[in-house]
């Protein structure tokens, strides 16, 4: 059984139709990135599987259980994880104090944190650091680990590489890397090396459905049937 599974999922906007019909699935522990160009629906199928704009169509399956129009603070609490494109943190509260929020109302903050800290020793060294006063690279690292606190399965990461340098671009691909030994992950990725180097399988979206799917196996930029979704 998958770990997540859309099943025919049209979202709208007001009048706009943005999903048309999106199918996929994530199996345990892969990689799962979605690809294509800006404003194809990318940020809005995450969006989708969190129930912040639920499908009028279709089904989200979560560990088996259809969470369709379910509220998003039970979609989270029932593992799954987000980290948003903006990576939403408190500019004025320290990494530390930044984790301590994320952490689920019945979750043990210090096992979680420290499991955290494990994970990314950054974080540890910069613990009493003021969020806004991190590199880019450290905040999005700060991102994926609230994202992950709530001892989630499942991590949707929303353009982790968008505005970063491409140095700071390959610390938070170690970042991923590292995160996705211990997660199941849907990414979200403009950069399409990085996205093919993470993930195992990916889905390709044109205009609200999903165009061409499969293994990132030797797949690049210029395979033609890639090609013509990604140029302009
Ligand atoms: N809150 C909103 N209200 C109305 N339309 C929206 C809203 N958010 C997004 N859209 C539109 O929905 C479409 C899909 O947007 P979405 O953000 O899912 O695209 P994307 O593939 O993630 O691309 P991007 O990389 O630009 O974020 C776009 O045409 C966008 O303009």
């Amino acid at each position: 059984m998958a770990l997540l599974e859309l099943e025919g999922v049209h979202t709208y906007y007001g009048e706009s139709h943005i999903l048309q019909g999106v199918d996929l699935h994530v199996e345990e522990n892969e990689v799962v990135a979605l690809i294509g160009r800006n404003g194809v629906g990318k940020t809005t199928t995450l969006r989708t599987i969190m129930q912040l704009t639920p499908p009028r169509e279709g089904t989200v399956r979560y560990d088996g259980v259809d969470v369709t129009g379910r509220p998003t603070h039970e979609v989270a609490t029932n593992g799954i994880g987000w980290v948003p494109e903006d990576r939403r943190m408190f500019g004025y509260l320290t990494v530390e104090e930044n984790i301590r929020v994320a952490v689920p109302p019945e979750g043990d903050f210090e096992r979680l944190r420290d499991e955290m800290f494990e994970l990314f020793p950054d974080l540890e060294r910069f613990r009493e650091k003021e969020a806004r006063n991190l590199s880019g690279g450290q905040q999005q690292m700060l991102a994926i680990a609230r994202g992950m606190v709530g001892d989630n399965d499942l991590l949707l990461v929303d353009e982790p590489s968008e505005g970063l340098a491409p140095l700071i671009v390959e610390q938070v691909v170690e970042v991923l890397r590292e995160a996705s030994a211990e997660t199941t992950m849907v990414l979200v990725e403009q950069n399409f090396p990085l996205a093919m180097d993470l993930a195992d399988r990916f889905y390709l979206l044109d205009h609200g459905t999903v165009v061409e799917s499969g293994s990132t196996e030797g797949v690049t930029a210029e395979d033609e049937r890639i090609r013509r979704y990604l140029s302009a």
